[in-house]
């Protein structure tokens, strides 16, 4: 069962000011303080994936310290995301950095108890290998997904080293176990080099569709999003979002930047546009906080959440209502 109870919403930061205390995402509750949540905010400190930097696992944690300027009101989707639903922050998923195989097992048997309980997930930090088990519970739970992939990087190459579980290969892994919906899936913000031609074919085979960093440059984020929108229809939809989408100007604190990218407006005018979709659950990965300045990354990935939030939140107090008219 997802929360019947009040939302507690975010401590008030005209009484307590919004730098004093522990950080959770957006100043919300703990999970365990509110019971049970229709969002919990989950982080996963695991960057044993990763092909270049390492860091990532201190990425959940630094975009919980950016977050503590949210403010309630959320005026470009004309919504209070924290009084719609009970967005609450369940902590982190502990996880083996010595044994990948373990960790992608944790991250799928964490995720099925919380989606178990009737949240929807939004998954801070880690590196891209999580989003594999992340894909595989919510799949149990609603049937193959569609898919936003949201990254410099199709991620969807065979090995690194030998090793199947990457932060380079989850999505040839999802798709290779038939959890995706191959009608409905697209990487957005694609760019740079690659290994080779074969990579892109590898990649529509398995039925991705691609809008460059350049087409979005070109053609606007509204008509990317609608495009995005018409081929996701009702589908139960998942966002999986590599911050390393952005250009390395508005997010220098990742593991392998790309040169070419979005803006932060571009990716949140984006998500923005992706109202009304049944987004089911949702990460932001690939934030690491030890090549950041200023905390420019983890503000843009607070952002991010908030805007990913604020689209969960919104569908699921539009349920609620259909339900109650019932
Ligand atoms: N950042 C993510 N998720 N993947 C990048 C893999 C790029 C590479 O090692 O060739
Ligand atoms: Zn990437
Ligand atoms: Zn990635």
């Amino acid at each position: 069962m997802s929360s019947n109870e009040t939302p507690r919403g975010p401590v008030d930061s005209s009484r307590i000011p919004r730098y004093a205390g522990p950080a959770t995402f957006a100043r919300l509750p703990r999970l365990d303080e509110v019971g049970t949540a229709d969002v919990a905010v989950v982080g996963v400190p695991f960057d044993s994936g990763v092909s270049y930097r390492p860091g990532a696992r201190f990425g959940g944690n630094a975009i919980r310290e950016a977050s503590r300027l949210l403010r309630p009101y959320n005026p470009a989707q004309d919504a209070s995301p924290f009084a719609l639903a009970q967005v609450a922050d369940g902590g982190d998923i502990a996880v083996n950095p010595f044994n990948i195989n373990e960790a992608v097992e944790t991250v799928e048997a964490a995720a099925d108890e919380l989606l178990g309980t009737g949240a929807r997930l939004m998954t801070l930090g880690g590196d891209h290998t999580i989003a594999l088990p992340l894909l595989r519970s919510v799949a149990k739970k609603h049937g193959p997904v569609a898919l936003l992939h949201f990254d410099a990087h199709l991620d969807t190459w065979d090995t690194y080293f030998g090793a199947e579980y990457t932060h380079g290969t989850p999505f040839r892994r999802a798709v290779e176990e038939g959890i995706l919906d191959t009608e409905a899936l697209s990487h957005v913000g694609t760019r740079g080099p690659l290994y080779g031609k074969q990579d892109l074919t590898d990649d529509e085979k398995m039925g991705f569709g691609i809008v460059t960093s350049a087409d979005i440059y070109r053609r606007g984020a509204d008509e990317v999003a609608d495009q995005l929108r018409q081929r996701i229809g009702d589908r139960p939809l998942y966002i999986s979002i590599d911050i390393d989408c952005l250009d390395p100007a508005h997010a220098p604190g990742t593991g392998t930047p790309e040169a070419g990218g979005m803006t932060s407006r571009e990716l949140l005018e984006i998500l923005r546009g992706l109202a009304g979709c049944n987004l089911v659950s949702a990460d932001v990965v690939e934030v690491a906080p030890a090549y950041d300045h200023a905390e420019i990354t983890s503000v843009a990935a607070s952002h991010t959440a908030y805007e990913l939030t604020t689209i969960m939140s919104r569908q699921i107090a539009a349920a609620r209502k259909d339900a109650e008219a019932k």
